[in-house]
């Protein structure tokens, strides 16, 4: 048998959004775009949505960096399920004695908390509206506001939508847009305009799609086609999104139950601009495993 060599990995899912987890502790691995796509691949691979890496911190005061890598291999800023599922596995690991931790991304420090085991908090940052944070580019669209909100008419082949689209534009380190709906999205919609928003130009490092559905002020249908993945089964950052967009429009109370179709995310925020995003919610681990390199 010749000898082979073993990348030891743990399956985890937050609310059906699922990881491949990864500890790198030690700067080995290789994370190249060709071993993200082969780890994430569901036929050939171990199969996920992102691949979750964790790091040493850089900075004094902080317990860990977290690197997050889409299913297509390119690594993004903010993963929210993700989150959750990277302080379950710290503590199952013992890794770490806290039941709150600092942890370093790109865009800043996340502060998830374990509430209790498989129950995570986290605390997600400031979410800005900027068009700049995304990036967005907004030049020459037309504007509207709903409620405490900017929207964007945004073009689109006509066949997608049936009338003008309007859409919002949030930022949680990681960029998405909004799509507001009175009635939850079809599988058509999600597909075909999530993919065309997904590489829309006006996009330049694409977006992650959201697609709304209010219920009444504390509850809202979410589904989102992610940046890099397609539609996942829950998107922790895009459930902040669309609350924070609901909150401005006065459509959700601060404190609001995000349902999606594999499970339900909690999503709080005071409404103050300056003020943090707290996303709470499941994290499960599903297997550990040996990936043959
Ligand atoms: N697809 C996202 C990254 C993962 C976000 C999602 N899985 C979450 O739980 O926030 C992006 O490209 O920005």
């Amino acid at each position: 048998m010749p000898s082979r060599t073993i990348l030891r990995f743990t399956k985890m899912h937050g609310a059906g959004n699922d990881f491949v987890v990864l500890d790198n502790r030690d700067g080995s691995l290789n994370l190249q775009p060709e071993l993200i796509k082969r780890l994430s691949d569901r036929h050939f691979g171990v199969g996920a949505d992102q691949v979750l890496v964790v790091e040493t911190a850089q900075s004094a005061g902080n317990d860990f960096r977290y690197r997050i890598f889409n299913a297509d291999g390119h690594e993004v800023q903010q993963c929210g399920n993700g989150a959750r599922c990277f302080a379950q596995y710290v503590t199952d690991k013992g890794l770490t004695d806290k039941n709150s931790i600092r942890v370093e991304t790109i865009p800043g420090v996340i502060e998830p908390q374990i509430i209790r085991h498989n129950w995570v908090k986290v605390n997600m940052g400031p979410a800005s509206f900027e068009p700049a944070a995304l990036p967005f580019v907004a030049d020459g669209l037309s504007m509207r506001k709903f409620g405490g909100l900017v929207q964007y008419k945004l073009p689109v082949d006509a066949g997608l939508v049936e009338q003008d689209l309007w859409v919002s534009v949030v930022s949680m380190g990681n960029p998405h847009v909004v799509i507001l709906l009175d009635q939850p999205a079809s599988d058509d919609l999600v597909q075909s305009l999530g993919s065309t928003l997904e590489s829309h130009p006006r996009f330049p490092e694409r977006v992650n799609v959201g697609f709304l559905c209010v219920v009444d002020r504390s509850r809202a249908h979410l589904r989102v086609y992610e940046r890099g993945v397609g539609e996942t089964l829950a998107c922790g950052t895009g459930a902040c999104a669309a609350a924070v967009a609901g909150m401005k429009m006065g459509l959700l109370s601060d404190q609001v139950d995000i349902v999606k179709a594999g499970g339900t995310l909690t999503i709080q925020w005071s409404g103050n601009p300056d003020s943090d995003v707290l996303m709470t919610g499941p994290a499960q681990t599903v297997f550990e495993g040996e990936f043959y390199l």
